[in-house]
């Protein structure tokens, strides 16, 4: 299967939205509950797809097939969850913003067993923003699901509001104005990312016309699911009425992996490590660049004159983290990447320093840089802290670092 099977035009202008509606839950800012829905429409299994669709990965669930599904809706409130009470009578709670929706898939996977405890204890977005968790899985972990969230329950968190679990990605992804799309096999030992794609790639297709469909029209989608850059393009090829800007890879496991050695090598904590570019893939092809990266403000080839180790040593160390990872593990990172969509999030919500920026894996139409369009491409943003960025204007390329972009470059839009 090629990319290309998977970015042709979505058809999702016949999928009817309403008919599809669960009586999800009304989080009124006067009087609410906490509920975890259950929800098993099913939809075909993506895996199954691979093995008996050859030719029609690009269908989206007809809508008559949703509609007879629909029937056999579950939707539950749950333990705790059930409780009903009057926020605005809380003190505390008046002052909060409005429910924020956020849908995370794979959510019964190592990352999201990291990430979700994140989000619930207002790590990301704040300790004045309500959230609603929308748990992506499948038939095959639903059960899991259902632990996931009695551990969410089990934990108390004040700013947790609702709690949805479901298969369907119509359903889980309505109105969503996050969706971090984690859900996708992992590579394993000696395979390389890429090597997913046949595998992962018709789930990021299927996820892109759901968000189309489904989903808050500014919603910000972070691919995290294996090989992200091209998962993430099939992604927004497949939602062409959201704009694709708001796609993001998840190179930022990669930023921090470089600012570690950095700071390492120096002899400085990591945080005094700033401006740290990664370019192109999520990916051993991918550029870590000390060019432009700063260590106390000072550029890194004046803190650290090893030039030499800067080239070689640093940057194949920081391309094969992820691979010497599963060899001593057994399986891929799974904290320090929820760590990592944590933080990718954050620097999108709150304003960026002064100076410095982050790197993400974005669609690159319009870049400054000369990189090719209609890819995504990690590269240096800034963000005003409202989910929006921008790309970083004033970065200097040398021979070296425009001879490696370009290698790359070559490879991403082989
Ligand atoms: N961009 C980055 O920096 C990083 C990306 N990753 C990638 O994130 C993804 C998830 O990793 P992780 O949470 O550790 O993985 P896990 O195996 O723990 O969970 C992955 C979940 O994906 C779903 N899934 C969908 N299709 C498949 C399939 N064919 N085989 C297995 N699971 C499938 C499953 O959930 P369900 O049954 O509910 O659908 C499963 O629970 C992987 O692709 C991994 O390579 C990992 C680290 C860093
Ligand atoms: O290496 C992997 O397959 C998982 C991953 O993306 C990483 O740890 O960077």
């Amino acid at each position: 299967m090629s990319v290309a099977d998977l970015t042709t035009s979505p058809v999702a202008s016949t999928y009817t939205k309403t008919s599809s509606r669960l009586p999800s839950p009304q989080l009124s800012l006067s009087s609410t509950r906490l509920s975890v829905h259950f929800s098993r429409s099913p939809r075909p299994n993506p895996r199954a797809q691979n093995f008996k669709i050859t030719c029609s990965v690009n269908q989206a669930p007809s809508p008559v097939a949703v509609q007879t599904e629909e029937a056999k809706n579950k939707s539950e409130c749950f333990g705790v969850f059930c409780q009903t009470y009057d926020l605005k009578a809380e003190e505390e709670t008046k002052s909060w913003k409005k429910l924020i929706n956020v849908a995370v898939s794979g959510a019964a996977g190592m990352i999201s067993n990291h990430l979700l405890f994140k989000l619930a204890s207002g790590e990301v977005f704040g300790p004045d923003q309500p959230i609603a968790l929308k748990l992506l899985g499948s038939e095959r972990s639903f059960q899991a699901l259902e632990g996931v969230a009695m551990e969410l329950e089990d934990s108390l968190y004040p700013l947790l509001r609702e709690v949805s679990i479901g298969i369907n990605p119509y359903e889980v992804f309505e109105d969503v104005e996050w969706a971090l799309l984690i859900g996708a096999k992992p590579r394993g030992p000696g395979m390389e990312r890429a090597g997913l794609l046949d595998i992962n790639g018709q789930i990021f297709a299927e996820q892109g016309k759901a968000l189309n469909a489904v989903a808050s029209r500014n919603v910000k989608v972070i691919v995290v699911g294996n090989p992200c850059n091209t998962n993430a393009l099939i992604c927004l090829k497949n939602a062409p009425n959201i704009p694709a800007k708001n796609f993001h890879a998840l190179t930022r496991l990669d930023e921090n992996r470089a600012k570690c050695q950095l700071a390492l090598k120096a002899g400085v904590f990591y945080d005094k490590v700033s401006n740290m570019t990664i370019w192109g893939n999520h990916s051993t092809t991918q550029v870590p660049d000390f060019l432009n990266a700063r260590i106390n403000g000072v550029p890194v080839k004046e803190v650290i004159k090893d030039h030499k180790w800067l080239e070689e040593e640093f940057t194949e160390k920081v391309q094969k983290r992820g691979g010497v990872l599963i060899q001593k593990w057994g399986r891929s990172s799974a904290a320090s990447t929820a760590v990592s969509i944590a933080d990718a999030m954050k620097s999108l919500v709150t304003p960026t320093p002064e100076g410095d920026w982050f790197s993400s894996g974005v669609y690159t139409n319009g870049n400054p840089y000369g990189i090719a369009q209609d890819i995504v491409f990690s590269m240096p943003c800034r963000s005003k802290g409202d989910g929006d960025y921008e790309l970083v204007k004033d970065v200097t390329f040398d021979e070296y670092l425009l001879k490696r972009i370009a290698k790359v470059h070559v490879l991403c839009t082989d």
